[in-house]
């Protein structure tokens, strides 16, 4: 009986290879890797595989050098029909080709039934990772005896926030059809009640991250509900003389404006629904809002400056040799530095999280 070489039909994924030998009831002798040299595996033989091929009952036998190191671990399956070969490769990369000689040896042929070009490989790749992260994701959320409560607080938490915020916004809205430029000068009296009830309750907000209840990052929160309650019980809060100047109005208004869209986001988030809209105004409206948000905060904190520094609140006490007493405009000072910078880490933050939310959308889309 002469050796013959069968036909054996290829395709890839990043990871993997398939071969296709077209032999029928075959009795496969010996399917193995030969090392070549500094240890790297890229050869397979397969040998004295007895079976039925193109030219009948023979004994066959081919060798591949492949392009790149395979792993020693050959998985094969005789059927009646063919011989599967499947071979992880050592790097998880697309081959340009199959073999290490540029010319395709004549018993090879691409695989249509498995072909897939890279960027179709990518997508299922994609697709099965997607697969396994939503299992993951299923069995460790099946297995939170919580997550009903968690989601029920949450979700009341965000209503609310929503209705306290959205009272503020229609209140001044309705206040600024209806005075026109009048209303900047009591905003306060109107509305801080409600203010500084949402902005109390806003704390939990760095609670929340910290209990693990949502995934926010603690500094972020730390940040934002820090920074506004400084400037809402210190400079608003304390010195009634700020409290009827228009900058509150502009400082108010640019905070609501954001969380009547913010909670509602997060409210549906809690019921796994999503409005795109509703998502996209939360992800795109800080860009400008936040910016404009820090410039009238920093306006109020330097509008409190000569105030602090006549009325001597709060100001630090110091030895007799030392002066007075020190004004707690310096402070303010020091705030302000730290209100760009923080400023600075939130944009980062938020610009990361609106990339992150895009990104992954565009994914489920295809
Ligand atoms: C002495 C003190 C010193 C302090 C010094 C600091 C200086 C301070 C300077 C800074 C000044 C800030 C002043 C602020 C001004 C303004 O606000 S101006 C108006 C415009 N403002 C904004 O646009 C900011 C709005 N705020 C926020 O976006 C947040 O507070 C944030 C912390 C900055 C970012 O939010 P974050 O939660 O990190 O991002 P998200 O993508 O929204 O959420 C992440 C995931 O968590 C889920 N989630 C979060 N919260 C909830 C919730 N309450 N309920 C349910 N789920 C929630 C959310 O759904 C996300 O989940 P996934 O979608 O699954 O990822």
């Amino acid at each position: 009986m002469q050796i013959l070489t069968p036909h054996v039909y290829w395709a890839q994924r990043h990871g993997e290879i398939f071969l296709r030998v077209e032999l029928s009831d075959a009795k496969v002798g010996q399917t193995s890797t030969s090392i070549s040299c500094c240890n790297t595996i890229n050869y397979i033989i397969l040998s004295t595989a007895q079976g039925h091929g193109a030219k009948g009952d023979n004994e066959y036998e081919f060798s591949l050098e492949f392009l790149e190191p395979v792993q020693p671990e050959i998985n094969h399956k005789s059927t009646q029909r063919q011989v599967d070969i499947k071979i992880k490769k050592q790097e998880e990369r697309w081959w340009d080709r199959l073999t290490l000689q540029e010319k395709k040896p004549l018993f090879l042929a691409p695989d249509f039934d498995r072909w897939l070009d890279e960027s179709d490989a990518e997508m299922e790749l994609q697709a099965k990772e997607e697969k396994i992260n939503k299992i993951s994701v299923e069995s460790r959320v099946r297995k939170d005896p919580y997550l009903g409560l968690k989601k029920g607080y949450l979700f009341m938490y965000n209503l609310v926030q929503f209705l306290g915020f959205s009272w503020i916004f229609v209140n001044m809205t309705v206040r600024l059809f209806i005075l026109g430029q009048d209303s900047f000068y009591d905003t306060f009296h109107t509305t801080a009640d409600m203010m500084y009830f949402c902005q109390m309750m806003a704390v939990l907000e760095v609670v929340n991250p910290l209990l693990g209840l949502v995934k926010t990052g603690f500094f972020p929160a730390m940040i934002q509900v820090a920074g506004r309650n400084v400037i809402l019980f210190v400079i608003f809060g304390s010195v009634e003389e700020m409290q009827n100047k228009p900058v509150v109005f502009f400082v108010f208004y640019l905070w609501s404006t954001i969380e009547i869209f913010r909670y509602p986001f997060y409210m549906l988030a809690c019921i796994n629904t999503e409005w795109k809209l509703l998502t996209w105004l939360r992800y795109s409206l800080w860009i400008p809002l936040y910016p404009l948000g820090v410039i009238a905060e920093a306006v109020a904190v330097i509008q409190s400056l000569p105030i602090f520094d006549e009325t001597r609140l709060f100001s630090l006490p110091l030895p007799a040799m030392l002066g007075h007493s020190l004004s707690f405009s310096y402070s303010l000072q020091l705030y302000l530095v730290l209100m760009f910078l923080g400023l600075f880490i939130n944009f980062r933050h938020l610009y990361k999280q609106r990339r992150r939310r895009f990104r992954s959308r565009k994914r489920k889309v295809h």
